[in-house]
């Protein structure tokens, strides 16, 4: 690295004085020699050195992750690597940048590979088996070897897959849906967490009909939190495709923030459970907000002892949104949530994230499935499975026929990058 005067090669004009990098392959980002111009922002300079070097022969801009691209050609990382690069840089939140770096240096890759290992192993043992044994050169022992492998990384890749989509909702956001009777504080609820009145707040119940979205960051988890309509058999029509939409989205929930009247609620845990029952959809991971707390007269004791008492009442909470009282409390529940749909991106095996690679790992437990089927009847058709188990593997590093995938992987890529 030197400082050095910057000059247009045709005119010899001085364009700049900045730090001039040399990197000389193969241990360059790219593996290829790079230089780096490192002149000032304004856009006089930026524009005259652009200028000058377009005029250079062969010289001419970079695609949009086309350094990536690069690296990855030269082996210098895997499709996994590349993919954490992009989320890097794209991360948001904490847990976002912790899991990204993670898989960016290498970790998602490196278990792949490591099945991907193990299945060449098999399948070498396989072979032999296949070839050799009438010659007693090979044991029996071999195949149930083999079978121990196989029915193992079955096993490890089922869990893998199974992590309930962890990697996943992290990488995208975890989609929070707040629902709820009209009028109960649903908006004033999303306002509140988001800070700003990014929905319309009246004191008529039917307010409102589309779905409003904020995106939120929750104790470093990130959040893509939706108001809906109030839940009731409406009469008018646009309500009614308003109350449509409203289920569609609870359908779809990754969590839902239930919403009642905390004036108007049943106190006995039965009858609050089944309350709560008939808004959310069953199998959803639910917080109850008993809203409107301020408006509560007398003994508010057994509705808080309601709050604690576990199922069928969900995690919940009494809250005010026109005091702000019970926000921590909320909050805190939000990040337990939180916590447990998304994982900690530091704790234990790295996390699928893309949707991609659960369809390929799916086609490799597939596979694996098949080679248990074929085993017992033709050892051939059982080896063409691992085979095609490892192909599924290889195209997930992109150590196989990846050229399909690159340019949906780099596109979202920044130029530069
Ligand atoms: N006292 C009190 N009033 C509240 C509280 N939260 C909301 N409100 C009021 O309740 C009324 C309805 O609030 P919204 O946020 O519009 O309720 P909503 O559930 O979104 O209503 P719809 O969209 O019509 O279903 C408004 O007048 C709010 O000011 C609260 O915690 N305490
Ligand atoms: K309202
Ligand atoms: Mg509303």
């Amino acid at each position: 690295m030197a400082l050095r005067r910057i000059r247009d090669p045709a005119t010899a004009e001085p364009l700049d004085r900045g730090l001039v990098v040399w990197f000389p392959g193969p241990h360059s980002f790219t593996g290829e020699d790079c230089a780096e111009l490192h002149v000032h922002g304004g856009p006089a300079v930026v524009s005259g050195v652009l200028r000058a070097l377009g005029r250079l022969p062969g010289l001419r801009p970079a695609e949009p992750g086309e350094f990536t691209r690069r690296a990855f050609h030269r082996g210098k990382l895997d499709l996994t690597a590349a993919e954490g690069l992009g989320d890097l840089i794209h991360a948001e939140t904490e847990a976002q940048r912790r899991q990204a770096l993670r898989q960016m240096e290498g970790e998602l890759g490196r278990l792949y590979q490591r099945w991907s290992e193990t299945l060449t192993q098999a399948l070498a043992h396989l072979e032999a088996y296949i070839d050799f044994s009438e010659d007693d050169n090979v044991e029996e022992e071999v195949l149930s070897q083999v079978d121990a492998a196989v029915r193992a990384l079955e096993q490890e890749l089922g869990a893998h897959l199974q992590d309930g989509r962890r990697g996943e909702l992290l990488r995208g956001g975890v989609h929070a849906v707040i629902a709820g009777p009209p009028n109960v504080g649903k908006s004033s609820l999303l306002n509140l967490l988001c800070q700003r009145p990014a929905a319309i707040v009246s004191p008529v119940a039917g307010t409102t009909r589309d779905v409003v979205e904020v995106s939120l960051n929750v104790t470093g988890y990130p959040v893509v939190l939706s108001d809906t309509a109030g839940l009731r058999d409406a009469t008018d029509p646009v309500e009614r495709e308003g109350v449509s939409r409203a289920r569609d989205r609870l359908q779809r929930a990754d969590l839902v923030l239930a919403v009642l009247d905390a004036t108007a609620v049943p106190t006995e845990p039965a009858a609050l459970g089944a309350a709560v029952g008939s808004l959310v959809p069953p199998a959803a991971p639910c917080i109850l907000v008993l809203n409107k707390a301020d408006l509560l007269r007398g003994d508010v004791g057994a509705l808080r002892a309601a709050c604690t008492q576990g199922p069928p009442v969900p995690p919940a909470t009494l809250l005010s949104c026109k005091t702000g009282d019970g926000i921590e409390r909320l909050l805190e529940l939000l990040g337990q949530q939180l916590a447990q749909l998304c994982g900690d991106p530091l704790a234990g095996s790295p996390s699928l994230t893309q949707r991609r690679h659960s369809q390929h790992l799916g086609d490799c437990a597939a596979a694996l499935a098949r080679y248990g089927r074929h085993r017992a009847r033709d050892l051939g058709l059982a080896a063409e499975q691992l085979r095609l188990a490892r192909r599924h593997l290889g195209r997930i590093t992109g150590h196989v026929g990846a050229e399909d995938v690159l340019d949906i992987i780099f596109r979202d890529f920044c130029v530069g990058k």
